[in-house]
């Protein structure tokens, strides 16, 4: 509750210096590109969302017949800065390694969209968003974001931009997600999908680790029911005890072995305390801390709830297959071996339903001991897959039918 003597009172009007400096830190960029179309986004969750804003950054040159251009999607806590530094961090873009001249996704070649999804904090309309109605940030009141929501807005900028097909789709976990919707509500739009370390259903055990996550930041006193945008405080603990949870499941026990194994931090002696004494305490504590410095608290609620929602056959009769089945898109699946936040079975089940549906896959699991975020790091022979896939969509791009030429790689 709000008490008169509270330095970060909304009444009293005094704000912490550094709670001002996160704000404003993690309010919309002006550097990338805003779209807001006038046309209301239908959500899943029943009603509409008007006005609402999709935060944007091209990289390239689109060509004379708009054929050219490649949609990348982020994961679930990316942003649109996928090749550029980002504002906020400071940092090169996500995907700066695959995006770039002459790089896998090469921009001399194709004209590369990256959209902050709805539901974020980059600058897409989300929780921190103002709510027209109220003329306070929408917090909780923003209704449930789904994949298929996401997705539904993007088209209006990708028509925005003059762009009736895309030359590809492409993203890693929830970009996969995106990827995947992409290709089967929209399968005319779509010349090819690349879809990485993703799956068509959340699994029980996603869903299990995002909720733990919701519950460390609902259960932070500064989370104030989602209001906090109100009190100038944010639910950090929570959220950093979020992310060192998720951070987990986006390595692979090896790497975590290899890289920390049981070495302590600051000293050779066990200290009897609750320090932080292992180093990999330290880097778990290093990336919570660092994550809720860019990262808004009730934009982790919604997008991870948009992720454990996915499921792509329960909107085709509980068939996966269906999803698919007419496209003439051609598919790439990627895994990595020691993923098992999104294991290669998971793929294995999309490269089925889209062998069942008749569609063109080629499937590749990479061999890494990177763990799950091993999409965001340069491993050569995944980028050789993704180069390879573009190239060769490229040379069949006015060719159509079905086609079954799925291989295996590890
Ligand atoms: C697709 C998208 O949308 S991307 C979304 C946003 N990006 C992410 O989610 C990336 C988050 N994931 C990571 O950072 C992952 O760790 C990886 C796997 C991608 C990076 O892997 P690596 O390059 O091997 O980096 P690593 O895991 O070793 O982490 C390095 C960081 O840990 C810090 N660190 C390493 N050891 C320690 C330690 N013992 N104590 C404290 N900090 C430590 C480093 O200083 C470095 O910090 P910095 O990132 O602030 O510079
Ligand atoms: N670590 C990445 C991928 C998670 O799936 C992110 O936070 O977006």
């Amino acid at each position: 509750m709000n008490s008169p003597t509270d330095k970060n009172n909304p009444e009293t009007g005094v704000k912490s210096r550094e709670e001002r400096a996160h704000h404003e830190a993690l309010s919309p960029s002006s550097r990338s590109v805003t779209f807001g179309p006038d046309t209301p986004l239908k959500l899943d969750a029943g009603g509409e969302l008007s006005p609402f804003t999709i935060a944007y950054e091209t990289y390239g040159s689109l060509n004379e017949d708009h054929s050219n251009a490649i949609l990348v999607f982020h994961a679930l806590t990316g942003d649109q800065y996928a090749a550029s530094p980002s504002p906020v961090t400071g940092k090169p873009g996500w995907w700066s390694t695959m995006i770039g001249p002459g790089k896998p996704i090469d921009t001399e070649r194709y004209f590369v969209i990256c959209s902050n999804v709805l539901g974020g904090c980059s600058g897409s309309t989300g929780p921190a968003s103002i709510n027209p109605a109220t003329d306070k940030p929408y917090g909780l009141d923003l209704p449930v974001i789904t994949v298929p929501d996401m997705v539904r807005a993007q088209t209006m900028l990708v028509d925005y931009l003059g762009i009736d097909k895309l030359f590809s789709v492409i993203g890693g976990s929830m970009g996969g997600m995106q990827a995947m919707q992409w290709a089967a509500a929209y399968p005319e739009r779509v010349n090819s999908a690349i879809l990485i370390a993703t799956a068509s259903h959340h699994s029980s055990q996603n869903i299990a680790f995002y909720e733990v996550g919701r519950q460390a930041v609902m259960a932070d006193l500064d989370w104030h029911g989602g209001r906090y945008y109100d009190y100038d405080v944010t639910p950090k603990k929570g959220l950093a005890v979020a992310r060192m949870a998720a951070h987990v499941t986006y390595m692979s026990e090896q790497s975590l072995q290899n890289k920390f194994g049981r070495n302590l931090q600051n000293s050779t002696e066990k200290g009897f305390s609750f320090d932080a004494e292992f180093e990999i305490e330290s880097y778990l504590h290093h990336q919570g801390m660092t994550f809720v410095d860019r990262f808004d608290a009730n934009s982790y609620l919604y997008v991870t709830r948009a992720m454990d929602y996915f499921d792509l056959a329960a909107s085709y009769d509980g068939q996966l297959a269906k999803a698919f089945m007419g496209t003439k898109a051609r598919f790439c699946v990627v895994s990595f071996t020691s993923d098992w936040h999104f294991p290669t079975s998971a793929s294995r089940t999309i490269v089925h339903a889209l062998n069942a549906a008749g569609a063109s896959v080629s499937f590749v699991e990479i061999d890494s001991d990177k763990g799950h975020d091993a999409f965001l790091l340069e491993e050569p022979e995944f980028f050789d897959a993704i180069n390879g896939f573009l190239h060769a969509a490229d040379r069949s791009n006015d060719q159509s039918g079905n086609h079954d030429d799925t291989e295996e790689r590890s």
